[in-house]
């Protein structure tokens, strides 16, 4: 059993998995195929996952990949606590260029669903986090784009201290105003 709570970004789903807990611990099932596609109300296919794993200030992102080699995403915490973050770069969306911030936790056990046409990363907030994410299509460098995590014209409000982020020379390079004109 999975609930499934639609966003102000249309087609982007919070999901809140049913947590059998008894004095050994807890059990769930962290992804079925069939109540997964009933909750947000479409088929998806699921074709790759993948796991990473953060210190404390790491920001992994803003990440995306363009036209045919879109993904969407599915993201869950297996250990500690991020901020998730995803951009709507829908171009037809009324909410283009918009955000959605939301902690995500191995504590909560809460997923986001990411459609194709949004953009995401994760700032990590306990000492270290350990990310799994199902992807809808395949990755590939070439198609990869990003957003800088600190665009102006997004404005994210991260919840560590810039001076303390910790990110991939890439992700400091990365130049997003493109994206918005
Ligand atoms: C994403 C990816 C990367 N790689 C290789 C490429 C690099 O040699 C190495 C690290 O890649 P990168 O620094 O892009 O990893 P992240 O910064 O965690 O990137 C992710 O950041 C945010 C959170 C995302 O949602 C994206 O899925 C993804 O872009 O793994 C692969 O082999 N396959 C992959 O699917």
């Amino acid at each position: 059993m999975i609930k499934a709570i639609e966003t102000k970004l249309k087609g982007c789903f919070i999901l809140q998995p049913q947590i059998f807990e008894d004095e050994r611990g807890y059990f769930y099932e962290s992804y079925n195929h069939k109540d997964f596609c009933e909750a947000i109300g479409r088929e998806v296919t699921f074709v790759q996952d993948n796991q990473s794993f953060s210190k404390k200030g790491v920001l992994r992102g803003l990440h995306f990949q363009k036209g045919g080699h879109a993904q969407a995403k599915l993201v869950s915490v297996l250990q500690g606590k991020i901020q998730d973050v995803v951009v709507d770069l829908r171009k037809d969306s009324p909410t283009f260029g918009q955000h959605l911030s939301i902690e995500l936790s191995d504590e909560n056990k809460k997923q986001v669903f990411i459609p194709r046409g949004f953009a995401h990363g994760f700032l990590t907030l306990s000492e270290t986090a350990k990310v799994f994410y199902k992807c809808d299509n395949y990755y590939r460098k070439e198609a990869e784009e990003g957003i800088k995590f600190d665009e102006a014209i997004i404005g994210i409000n991260w919840k560590i201290n810039k001076e303390k982020i910790i990110t991939s020379e890439k992700d400091k390079t990365i130049y997003s105003a493109k994206i918005f004109k």
